[in-house]
């Protein structure tokens, strides 16, 4: 893209500096910059205003909306400058797919892949009990904080692809007939290598194809570039055989999302009890830092995420980490976890804190949830599983997190994952049958209607620092 108008020193708005590039996706550039005001560090998306399928305008619509998930980056502004239209969002650090190739095999710990899906779950299901779909899940999707104190959080970012799969009534979409491809194609579900309409399951199945890449190192299909031939092997891959040397609640895992229909809700509580009991299986504390946390995985500073996560005490800290690589469920060695989490990572409050109820969303109490009672089976039984859904918009507005009550307050490995192949990208030739056996039209237009219409519905939840300033709006 000829970035002429977002160089290095550019001023956007009298505001917004430009200092340097921090990633290409297909849609747009990624700088990073500054708010020259407060300091405040910032990262700016742009997307040229003659590109031919613009997305910034969903994204900026769907971000809007999502801003009380803790979980979703928090969005600042938006506008044109020269042929530009940028957003300004809050600048995160590494995102995962950079985070894991940073690894010793190129995968994280058993404990960092299970913490972490525990965390895209939540983040994933914020995003689906609004109403949308993030429809391209993946590595480089997600991305921690930047600040030493949220390098423990991850945000999920980039809804270019994102759907409403909600009608006003609350009710789910009808299924389109077909769809053609959406997502990137190692992550994206079988469903969507049949041009299946996409529903909340088919973001799960990405996380679980993310996870056991997170695991594994790699997925069974990594070499193949075809889409069809991985949607192929996926078939082939379709039984607990992907997963047999992981621990069994990868399986479980699994049946789970066999069982979802297009419309249901999947059990998102049921899912992260099974990667929780997993991780206690491995004897580790909740206060367990991450792979990157440790000392021997301190980021190199290429990135803009290089803060230090603190003073470490290595002999600690590394045998957590030789621990949760081995998967030796051995909890005598870590007898003292927070004592490895105080001297490891000199935030103690933090991270050995003790996690709150299953249905605690807080971002500073992420890793983990408490099933102090109900076993799985009663979980999996209860009746959030297989249900069909009725209305979207549940998301917990009375959030206390700080991070909610500062939203209130002001409010690659790209090309090892590819590309993500969508309705704005792709409009390949299975756009002919795009035609909704409902009524309900498909492709980028209409839902970026869809999208824009129901803004005004969704204005009290619309951080007002950009209500009128938003040329793309
Ligand atoms: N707020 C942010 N802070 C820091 N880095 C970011 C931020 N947003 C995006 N990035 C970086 O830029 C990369 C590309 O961003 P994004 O996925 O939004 O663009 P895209 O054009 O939609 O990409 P893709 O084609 O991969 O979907 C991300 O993987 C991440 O590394």
């Amino acid at each position: 893209m000829n970035n002429v108008g977002f160089t290095t020193g550019s001023l956007i708005k009298g505001r917004w500096t430009v200092m340097k590039k921090i990633g290409q996706g297909a849609f747009g550039e990624i700088f990073s910059g500054k708010n020259i005001i407060n300091g405040e560090q910032i990262a700016i998306k742009v997307e040229k205003v003659d590109t031919k399928k613009q997305v910034l305008r969903l994204e900026v619509a769907v971000l809007k909306k999502l801003q009380l998930c803790p979980y979703v980056c928090r969005f600042i502004t938006c506008g044109r400058h020269n042929d530009y239209n940028y957003m300004v969002m809050e600048l995160l650090g590494e995102n995962l797919s950079e985070l894991r190739r940073k690894q010793i095999d190129g995968k994280f710990s058993l404990g960092t892949t299970l913490k972490l899906g525990i965390q895209m779950i939540q983040s994933l299901q914020a995003v689906h009990d609004l109403g949308y779909l993030h429809r391209d899940v993946k590595p480089s999707n997600f991305a921690i904080g930047l600040n030493p104190n949220k390098r423990n959080i991850t945000y999920l970012i980039d809804f270019g692809l994102a759907r409403r799969f909600v009608l006003a009534s609350g009710e789910v979409r009808p299924a389109r007939e077909s769809t053609g491809f959406r997502g990137t194609a190692r992550y994206a579900s079988i469903n969507s290598h049949l041009s299946k309409d996409l529903g909340r399951r088919d973001d799960l199945w990405s996380i679980f194809y993310v996870l056991i890449e997170f695991a594994e190192g790699q997925l069974p299909w990594r070499k193949l570039k075809d889409k069809d031939q991985i949607g192929d092997m996926k078939q082939r891959f379709n039984t607990p055989e992907l997963v047999k040397d992981l621990p069994p609640q990868f399986a479980q895992f699994m049946k789970h999302l066999k069982s979802l229909n297009y419309e249901d809700r999947p059990n998102y509580l049921f899912l992260q009890s099974l990667l929780n009991d997993c991780y206690s299986s491995l004897g580790l504390s909740e206060g367990a830092l991450f792979d990157w946390e440790l000392p021997q995985q301190q980021p190199s500073g290429s990135g803009v995420g290089s803060s230090s996560s603190g003073p470490v005490a290595s002999g600690a800290a590394a045998q957590q980490r030789g621990l949760a690589q081995s998967g030796l469920n051995n909890s005598k060695v870590l007898a003292s976890p927070s004592t490895i989490d105080v001297e490891a990572s000199g935030k103690s409050s933090q991270n050995s804190k003790p996690i709150g109820a299953e249905n605690d969303t807080s971002p500073n109490n992420p890793p983990l949830l408490r099933r102090d009672s109900a076993s799985i089976s009663q979980i999996a039984n209860s009746s959030e599983s297989n249900n069909k859904e009725s209305g979207g918009g549940s998301w917990n507005q009375k959030s206390s997190s700080p991070r909610h009550k500062q939203q209130q307050l002001h409010n690659n490995d790209n090309q090892l994952e590819e590309a993500p192949t969508g309705s704005h990208k792709h409009l390949k030739a299975n756009n002919n049958n795009n035609n909704s056996n409902s009524g309900v039209q498909s492709g980028v237009q209409p839902i970026d209607k869809i999208e824009l219409s129901t803004q005004h519905q969704q204005k009290s939840s619309t951080p007002k620092c950009c209500s009128s300033k938003c040329t793309l709006m």
